[in-house]
């Protein structure tokens, strides 16, 4: 076996090796990228213990300011070492080096920074009011932390996501256990280095490998001693986790699928709405939760925006992450290949017109080990089929021509799913129209993946429960009491 690194977890303040070990492939050519030790009960139990003595002894009695300088350091120590990350993140995932530089590395940053800043700027409601004896009342707010979080991230941003969820917990003062995805555990070591490095208390974060069902990831979401779970992957996961987190009645947030909708008007600046359907479409090799799988074209400009969109897939350029123009990667494994095949074959079989892709790209060397497949464009499917409903979270859309308005917000809405909507158009009230009344998380008009930490977000129906960023996240991550005063 090649010479690879060993990958451990992190559990109060020590690196721990374990019995069970388990590869990490590098999508791109299926080499061995390291071996991750699994965390069996017995660490995980370990770790929640850990956090649960730290949040009792140090981690919640540190101040605001205290714990909002720390968030900054672990910030500056991900950009120390900016380029380990980036590396971490293109051998486990095969995204471009442009990708992981701009969106993933970036955003894991501006997660603990943006958290940082928010408990200190952030205020609390108060309400006056009139006791039955006429004396004035006061009714504050406060936030107190719930104890130790169970945080299980996915392959698909896995830094991005994790950070989203770490920073946000430790900032209203929690311990944190962490189980990023079995595919992607690189870039979540290195973040564990990070926050060793920064000073923070033992126990305060706490990191376990390995997998969901009978491994790290259900004996945390099971653990009797955790007071939330925070969780993004996929809904039926979610489900199950959910079921566990009933026992002791846990708090959950979920981030989960979605089958999202971009509609195009006639009326759209063509050019933006084409290169927003692109990346909409096809970023991250279309997994991401928010990436546009069905696409809707009002019917007088249908045959030109298919030709244009064809055309500019057909263009992707499909390669090595470091690669000149590279635009794309492989999936995350040659399981989730299977997957994303699979539908392709089923968008045959339900009579599906391929416009673009629908297969494998042929490279003639070592990227043929690797999980690769063809950006696709379908189109011609009725909206009842599997194709249209299930999410397939691979780079692939199909295309269907609408007549009104009315018909296009009930068909966007017709959906198992509510994460997010793209709407492209220059009239200005039908935009508003238009996206007030999509049954979705979110709505952009004109743009994609623009994102405001500061804002809610999360999906309605299967696409999650509750609501992070900004105040959402404080709110999430913390026990909401009220003093009431009677003056
Ligand atoms: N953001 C999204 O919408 C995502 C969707 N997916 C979809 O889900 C499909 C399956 O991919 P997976 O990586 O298996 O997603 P998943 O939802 O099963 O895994 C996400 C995380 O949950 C953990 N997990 C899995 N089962 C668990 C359980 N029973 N208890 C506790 N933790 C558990 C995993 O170890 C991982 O850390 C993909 O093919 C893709 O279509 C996957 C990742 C993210
Ligand atoms: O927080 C974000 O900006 C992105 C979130 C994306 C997901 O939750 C996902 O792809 O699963």
């Amino acid at each position: 076996m090649a010479d690879v690194p060993l990958l451990r977890c992190f559990v109060d303040g020590q690196w721990l090796e374990t019995p069970h070990r388990f590869s990490n492939i590098n999508p791109v050519n299926g080499q061995l990228v390291s071996m991750v030790c699994e965390a069996d009960a017995a660490t995980v139990q370990h770790a929640v213990a850990a956090a649960n003595r730290a949040s009792q002894d140090t981690w919640k009695h540190l101040n605001l300011n205290e714990r909002a300088a720390l968030l900054h350091r672990i910030a500056d120590g991900i950009e120390q070492r900016f380029d380990e990350f980036v590396q971490a993140e293109v051998s486990d995932t095969g995204r471009p080096v442009h990708q992981a530089r701009s969106l993933d590395v970036a955003r894991g940053i501006a997660n603990f920074r943006t958290f940082a800043d928010l408990i200190k700027t952030g205020s609390s409601e108060m309400f006056e009011g009139i006791a039955p004896d006429g004396a004035k009342i006061i009714n504050y707010i406060t936030r107190k932390p719930l104890g130790t979080v169970g945080i299980i991230s996915p392959w698909n941003l896995p830094l991005l996501l994790l950070t989203w969820k770490v920073a946000p917990a430790l900032a209203m003062g929690n311990c944190v256990v962490a189980k990023p995805s079995e595919e992607t555990p690189s870039s979540a070591t290195l973040l564990a280095e990070v926050i060793q490095a920064a000073g923070l208390p033992h126990g305060v974060f706490n990191l376990v490998h390995g997998f969901g069902p009978n491994s790290a990831g259900e004996y945390l979401s099971s653990h009797p001693d955790i007071a939330a779970i925070t969780f993004t992957g996929e809904s039926r996961t979610g489900t199950t986790i959910m079921k566990a987190a009933a026992e002791g009645v846990k708090e959950v947030s979920f981030e989960l699928g979605g089958k999202n909708a971009a509609v195009v008007f006639a009326d759209a600046d063509f050019e933006a709405a084409i290169a927003g359907v692109m990346r909409s479409s096809f970023t991250n090799s279309g997994q991401v939760c928010l990436c546009s799988e069905r696409v809707y074209i009002e019917r007088p400009l249908f045959k030109r925006f298919l030709e244009e969109l064809k055309r500019r897939c057909e263009a992707l350029v499909v390669s090595y992450p470091d690669a000149p123009n590279v635009d794309m990667g492989p999936l995350i494994s040659l399981q989730h290949r299977d997957k994303v095949l699979s539908y392709y074959q089923l968008a045959r079989e339900e009579g599906a017109t391929i416009v673009a892709g629908g297969g494998v790209p042929r490279f003639g060397d070592e990227r043929d080990q690797g999980a690769y497949v063809q950006p696709t464009i379908l189109a011609g499917l009725p909206d009842s089929a599997r194709c249209m409903r299930e999410e397939i979270f691979g780079p692939v859309c199909h295309l269907s021509p609408f007549d009104t308005e009315e018909e296009v917000i009930a068909r966007v809405n017709d959906s198992a799913y509510g994460l997010a909507a793209c709407v492209w158009t220059t009239h200005l009230s039908r935009a508003h129209r238009v996206a007030s009344q999509f049954e979705t998380g979110i709505v952009w008009v004109n743009t994609w993946f623009t994102r405001d930490l500061r804002t809610p977000f999360g999906g309605t129906k299967l696409s999650g429960l509750g609501r992070e960023g900004g105040r959402y996240s404080l709110d999430f991550y913390s026990e909401i009491s009220t003093v009431c005063i009677k003056l």
